[in-house]
């Protein structure tokens, strides 16, 4: 790296490792340090490998600060997007707001300046000439009165605006309704910015106007105006070589204002050619650059930059992928993976259609009119491969087992045979006490049927951002429609579809209405082979038409005398043990009302029994080899602390429901 560079990037790090920085400090901090490492990448000062390194480090120390909720160490980034839009929600539809009400654009520096020019000197810092107003691709001159954007307040009155043609439909309507004064001008811009991802694909805007700007059209040539990109900036007209900008995407406060540094920052990426939205750095309030991007923002670069150097060079794809992948943006399987962007729909829809790798795009006509996004991520996210469940692995049963080999394998296997009034139900619902394998059947299901298997829990469902639950069950059931044969496996579906009350959240009854509507189509349409299998342990509180959808309702009990056995041959068979037949029958009658869980139970805490007897001071050098089976003695000792979890008096309250509506014998 160049010698201006390496001492931009020790002051940096001296300022992250001396502890005095703010978080948003120390993210701009590492967001600069990933920056100058791809800048020295691209201008091949740098090994890939040692970029994708770099990139890694810092990407993730970045997605740190952004992502931890620690306030003394972590932005808490999305929590905070998503509280703010949830407080803009007002009746919990989906619509976005933009923050950037009337009151946000007078405090924006770059408003204030241009007022401020405007009240000091009263003539046009430009040629009126220059001055152009393109609207919806209509184009009038600055001077003329009556357009939608034509009455900006005192000060600001000659300032021109250019908008791109994406917000047409606004436009369309400012020009019919023509607005007038500070506070439309200010609507104006507000009902702009979160559509302007839309530029990109627009016309281009009549020549002789002011350029369109889409990323494409990014200009800084005389021409006096305040545009918009397709990422959301403004840029200041006044400051031809400081474009400022400000985020129509992120509503977090911290991320309202941007402005660039000079010309050279606006270069730092000379390979990503006018459609990186450069110079981008933050410029705070003590006016210091920070380059401060947020994930979403990095991830739409990255998604560009992937696009214009793919096929210039080989290992781009990589090094973006990472990038990408350690900003947060799609971060891979873990706690926090589960993870959708609040970010408004519009722009999402707009942008990701444009700037989507391919591999994001859907790949079926079918799923055309889902966000790239929501597919992505039940793609991955919810298709399960955990472990391999086998049928021997699940102790007793056997009605359940066998009904669900009916209705899940055999017509997989033999699709010709099980049609017309021998097609399999589309709906089967596992209920019983807690820990008796439901959701073990459920693995096994995975492993065994054959069909594409889509595990979900309800809770993923619902807790999505608002609307986001309804879109992600027609995503569901639409992707799972593409990927027939499938199983959608819903573990604690109570959850989901208990009885609709008055009282309750209206998300979560749109929610629910969705999935019955869903569930009723998959039902209904005789050629979609999709189960969909749920799984509770409160039966009871599942809604009537849902209890109907799930026609095939399974009684998954305690496991019997035999079954206990089983479970603990099995476990045994996996351990060294010595437990004679009158030990292991003794066994089976002192758990009577064991779940299978409870049973699993006492024999991890019997195979402690050994390593419990063993003498403190030997237990750091004794041999794996040197300790004891496991013995008849350990299973008394473990049944004095291990208690059956579920009570007689919840047993009724199943055997009651199955008698009323399960499907057993
Ligand atoms: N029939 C069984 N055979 C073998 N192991 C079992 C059986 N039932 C339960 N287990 C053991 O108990 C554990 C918990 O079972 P599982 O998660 O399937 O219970 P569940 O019925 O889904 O309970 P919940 O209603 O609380 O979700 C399993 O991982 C398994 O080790
Ligand atoms: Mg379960």
């Amino acid at each position: 790296m160049s010698r201006a560079h390496l001492d931009e990037w020790q002051r940096r790090s001296f300022d992250i490792s001396s502890g005095s920085c703010t978080p948003e400090q120390t993210a701009d901090a590492y967001r600069a340090h990933v920056l100058s490492i791809q800048y020295a990448w691209a201008s091949a000062e740098l090994s890939p490998a040692g970029a994708a390194s770099l990139l890694r480090t810092y990407s993730e120390r970045y997605a740190a600060v952004l992502d931890s909720d620690d306030p003394s160490t972590g932005l808490n980034n999305y929590a905070d997007s998503a509280l703010h839009l949830a407080r803009n929600q007002k009746n919990h539809s989906d619509k976005w707001e933009s923050s950037l009400t009337l009151e946000n654009v007078f405090n924006l520096p770059c408003v204030q300046r241009m007022m401020r020019a405007g009240s000091k000197e009263d003539t046009l810092p430009v040629d009126p000439a220059d001055v152009n107003i393109t609207v919806g691709g209509e184009v009038s001159k600055g001077g003329e009165k009556g357009n939608a954007l034509s009455g900006p307040p005192s000060g600001l009155k000659r300032e021109p605006l250019a908008l791109g043609p994406a917000p047409r439909a606004e436009m369309g309507r400012g020009v019919s309704n023509p607005l007038s004064g500070a506070a439309e001008w200010a609507r104006g811009l507000e009902e702009a910015s979160p559509r302007i991802t839309l530029a990109q694909s627009a016309p281009k805007a009549p020549t002789g106007s002011t350029p369109m700007f889409g990323h494409n059209n990014f200009s800084s040539t005389g021409n006096a105006s305040v545009s918009l990109s397709s990422v959301g900036c403004i840029s200041g007209s006044n400051v031809h070589n400081q474009p400022v900008f400000f985020s129509s995407t992120n509503p977090s406060k911290r991320k309202n204002f941007y402005s660039s540094g000079t010309e050279s920052n606006r270069s730092s990426f000379p390979s990503q050619g006018e459609q990186e939205p450069r110079g981008r750095g933050r410029r705070g309030e003590d006016g210091v650059s920070t380059n401060f991007r947020s994930a979403r923002e990095q991830f739409i670069v990255d998604q560009q930059k992937k696009h214009s150097q793919q096929g210039q060079r080989g290992s781009a794809a990589s090094v973006a992928a990472i990038t990408k992948k350690c900003l947060g943006a799609n971060r891979s399987r873990g706690a926090s993976s589960k993870f959708v962007s609040p970010m408004p729909k519009q722009e999402e829809e707009g942008s990701s259609k444009e700037n989507a790798p391919q591999d994001m795009q859907p790949v079926d006509e079918r799923l055309k009119n889902f966000e790239p996004k929501i597919v992505e991520l039940i793609m991955s996210e919810i298709m399960d491969h955990g472990p391999p469940v086998a049928w021997d692995d699940i102790a007793g049963l056997e009605f359940a087992k066998a009904t669900i080999k009916e209705i899940v394998v055999w017509p997989m296997l033999r699709p010709d045979i099980f049609t017309g009034l021998r097609g399999p139900p589309k709906g089967i619902l596992l209920f019983g006490p807690p820990g008796t394998g439901k959701t073990l059947i459920g693995k096994c299901i995975a492993c065994q049927s054959g069909a594409t298997f889509f595990s979900i829990s309800a809770s993923s469902l619902t807790s999505k951002w608002v609307g986001e639950g309804e879109k992600m069950v027609r995503a569901l059931f639409a992707i799972a429609r593409c990927h027939q044969p499938a199983v959608i496996f819903i573990d604690e579906i109570d959850s989901l579809l208990s009885q609709r009350t008055d009282g309750e959240h209206d998300s979560s009854r749109r929610i629910k209405t969705e999935f019955l509507v869903q569930l009723d189509g998959a039902a209904t349409s005789a050629e979609d082979r999709i189960l969909v299998v749920g799984a509770t342990n409160r039966p009871q509180e599942i809604d009537e038409a849902a209890r109907r959808r799930l026609a095939k309702r399974l009684y998954i009990p305690l496991p019997e005398a035999e079954a206990r056995r089983q479970i603990v041959t099995n476990l045994m068979s996996r351990e060294k043990s010595q437990l004679g037949a009158d030990e292991m029958e003794k066994v089976v009658q002192g758990t009577e009302g064991f779940s299978g869980a409870d049973m699993t139970q006492l024999c991890r805490e019997a195979a402690l029994g050994p390593i419990r007897s063993i003498r403190l001071s030997d237990i750091a050098t004794i041999s794996a080899e040197q300790v004891r089976p496991i013995l008849y003695g350990d299973f008394q000792e473990a049944l004095k602390t291990v208690r059956p979890s579920v009570s007689s008096k919840d047993l009724e309250l199943y055997e009651e429901w199955n008698k009323t509506f399960g499907c057993g014998r």
